[in-house]
Parts: C-alpha cells; structure tokens; sequence
C-alpha cells in the first residue's frame, strides 16, 4: 500500500492535458485555460458617470445656490458627446461618458430641475461618481492566467476585456462502467429480490459533468468475464478515461482490474492508505488511463473527489492539486484517535466549526446527502480536542 500523497504524485504525473482547442467564450463555462487572457479593450473605455445625474465643473458650483443652463445629454451607447461648455451643466446618465471639461457628477437627486435649468441648492457630497478610463482595467493587461478555470466570475473579465474566443484544454471523454451482479437502474431494483440500485453512476456522471468532462458512454456490467472484457474493450475505444466502480477488493468475483488485464492494463498504483477508499487503483491502457473505484458509495465518493477530480483537471489542461483547495476550519467537537490509514471522514460545517457526521460507514448513503466537508487526519491520529484546526476539503 503507498500513501496518499505518493498515489497523488503519480496521479499527478499521469494526468497530462490532451491538448488544446480555441471555442467561443459562450461555450468555455467549466475549461480550463491553456492561454493567457488579455484585455482588447480599456475598463472604462472613457470617463463614464456612475449615476443619472448633471455632469458640472466643480468651480461653477463655488457659491450655491446655483443655477446653470443644461447644455444637451449624454447617454450610455450614444456615440461622441460634445465638451460641457463653461457656466453650464449636462444630463447625463450612468454608463454615459463624461463630457470633456466637466470634473465630477451630481446625482439628480440633489438637483431640481427647472425648464432649462438645473438648479443646485446644495452642496454635493465628495464622490464625483466618475468611473476613470482604464480604471478597472488597460488593453493588454493579463485579466486571466493560463491555468484559470473559467467560473461564471472570471467569464466576466474575460468578456469585459471584449475577448470573444479563447483557447482551452480539450475536453476528457470519459467512460463509466459500474461492474455487480446486484445493480440495477435506479427505480428498478425493488422488482428483483437480491438487487440494489446501482447508485454510484449518476453521480459520477453528474461529477464529470460539472468538471468540464464528457460522459462518453455508461456501462452497467454483470460480474462476467467475458461480459467485462468486452466492456472494456468498448469503454477504452471511445474514452480517454475509464473509470471503473466496484470488484476493486481481494474477492473471487473482484474483476475490476483483469477486465483490462488482456487489452494491456499497466497499474500506475494499487491499494493506498486512506479510509475510506483503500482499493481505489489507477493504471494505463496505452495512452488511455483507467481509473478503479471502490464499490461501497461512501469510498467511491470520496476516492472520486480525492482522486477523479484531480485527474480531471489534470487532463483538461489544468494542474492536478488546484482540484484539492484544503484550507484550515476549527473542530466543534472532539475527535477520537484514527487507525493506521490517513483517514478522510465526513463531515458539517456548523456555526463556523466543522462536525462529524455519526455515520462514518464507507457503505453508507444517506450521509452522502449531508456530508459537506472532508477533514484529513493522518495516520495513527491521537484524539483531537475540539477548537482544534483541521483541514478540510469542500465534498
Ligand atoms: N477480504 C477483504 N474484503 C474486503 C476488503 C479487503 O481488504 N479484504 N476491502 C474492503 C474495502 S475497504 C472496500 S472499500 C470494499 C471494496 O469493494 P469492491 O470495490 O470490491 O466493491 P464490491 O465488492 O463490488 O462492492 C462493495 C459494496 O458496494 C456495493 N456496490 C458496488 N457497486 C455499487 C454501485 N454502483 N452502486 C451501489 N452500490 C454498489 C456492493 O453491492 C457492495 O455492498 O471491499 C471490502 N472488502
Ligand atoms: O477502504 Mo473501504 O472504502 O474503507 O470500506
């Protein structure tokens, strides 16, 4: 058995990106960048107003009240406005640009507007409420760096910058084959004495899914030989991951990994340190990788967060560890001392301290639908009081 950490390192070096494509920014939610992103267009692109107001000089409104003759508008998309000519004021709108000569902005509601007039009695507070050209932002400054995965925050800069198109890492085509005699569809298990739903292979999709990654093909397969080989076989043709749950243990009837053994399987490594998850494995199939899942839900879960994910990110052009942000978040309640293995057990987020969950079974479900965090403890951990910082891991 290696430990975590040695498995992630030949993960990591393992999950090299399958290359790159340019697509519309509309399409790039969830890729990861392979170039740079850089600003084609100044952030304001002019003085701009923040507010609906009159565009004024400063100096005009030295003895108040005053009242100045409102010289035509400037509206946002309206094309060149005209300089504020001296004495006068501007409408002028939020987003519209500034005119030439005037140095700050008076929200209407401290003006009172009469015929031609705008009437100031007040004096305006200290914001000018405008928005400086190339304040957020100057054409060509960085915006994204390669390696960004694009979330819906940092698509914001990237359009801002007026970039229509950007080059990101291919996506993985990934294959699913969930491997037991006892699985069937969810909704139909019940109709069968001895079945249970098979409920590892929506979520995984759904995982892949929302990790830039392409389902390529679900197989659900009896715990046959020659049924498996051939699914196999098939799963690798169209994928360049497969990933495999259950039969990964010492059993008979284990057949997760000499399934692939005939078409070539290389194990990159097999068994590591961790509870849940022991079994999980990952070998090679040419230049297609195989990645082999606990059967019990909770270890396939959390070997799929530890694990596919990383490979994922990995394979999509980005680097393997930015898939596993730990950061530090105090015990609520004390914890008792861990087994040999580096244990990941789940866990709530409670009031700013992080609880864990009464049911630590790696066969467990329901707990899947609570859990919300993983804390990390190393092997051989003595009891750990609460108000104690752990690391933890968003699940
Ligand atoms: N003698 C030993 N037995 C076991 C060992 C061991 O070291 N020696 N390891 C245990 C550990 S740890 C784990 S984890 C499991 C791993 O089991 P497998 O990967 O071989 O998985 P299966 O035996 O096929 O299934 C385990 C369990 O999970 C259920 N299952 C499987 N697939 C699904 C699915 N898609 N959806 C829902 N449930 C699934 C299956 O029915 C079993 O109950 O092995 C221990 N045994
Ligand atoms: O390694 Mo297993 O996932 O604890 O039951």
């Amino acid at each position: 058995m290696i430990s975590f950490d040695a498995a992630f390192a030949l993960l990591a070096g393992a999950a090299r990106p399958l290359g790159s494509e340019t697509v519309p920014l509309a399409e790039a939610a969830g890729r990861i960048l392979v170039e740079p992103v850089h600003a084609m267009v100044d952030a304001p692109f002019a003085d701009l107003s923040s507010m609906d107001g009159y565009a004024v000089r400063e100096a005009d409104l030295a003895a108040l009240p005053a009242a100045l003759p409102v010289a035509g508008e400037s509206a946002a998309g309206g094309g060149p406005v005209a300089s504020l000519p001296p004495g006068a004021a501007m409408r002028i709108f939020t987003g519209a640009p500034v005119p030439a000569g005037a140095d700050r902005v008076v929200m209407q509601e401290q003006v009172r507007r009469e015929g031609d007039r705008a009437l100031f009695d007040e004096r305006p507070g200290a914001a000018r409420f405008i928005r400086v050209a190339g304040s957020d932002f100057r054409t060509g400054d960085l915006l994204l760096a390669a390696g960004t995965r694009l979330d819906p925050r940092n698509l914001v800069a990237a359009a801002a910058g007026d970039v229509g198109e950007v080059t990101v890492g291919r996506r993985p085509r990934v294959g699913l084959i969930a491997t037991g005699d006892e699985l069937a569809e969810p909704g139909r298990a019940r109709a069968a004495r001895g079945q249970i739903p098979d409920s590892i292979s929506v979520a995984l999709a759904a995982l892949v899914a929302e990790a830039g990654g392409l389902v390529a093909g679900q197989r659900r397969l009896r715990d046959d030989p020659a049924a498996l080989r051939e699914g196999a076989a098939a799963a690798l043709a169209e994928a360049n991951l497969v990933v495999v749950t259950g039969g990964a243990s010492v059993g008979e009837r284990d057949y997760a990994k000499t399934m692939f053994a005939e078409i070539g399987l290389d194990l990159i490594f097999s068994k590591v340190a961790i509870k849940p998850g022991k079994p999980v494995w990952l070998g090679r199939v040419g230049h297609r990788l195989v990645l082999g899942l606990p059967g019990n839900p909770t270890s396939a879960l959390v070997t799929a967060r530890l694990f596919l994910l990383p490979l994922l990110r990995g394979l999509s052009g980005g680097e393997p560890r930015d898939a596993l942000r730990w950061r530090m978040a105090p015990l609520g309640r004390a914890l008792e001392a861990t087994g040999p293995r580096e244990t990941f057990a789940r866990a709530v987020l409670e009031d700013g301290a992080v609880k864990l969950l009464g049911q630590q079974d790696s066969g467990a479900q329901l707990a899947l639908a609570q859990a919300e965090l993983l804390i990390r403890l190393a092997p051989g951990t003595a009891p750990v009081p609460a108000g104690t910082m752990v690391p933890v891991l968003d699940f």
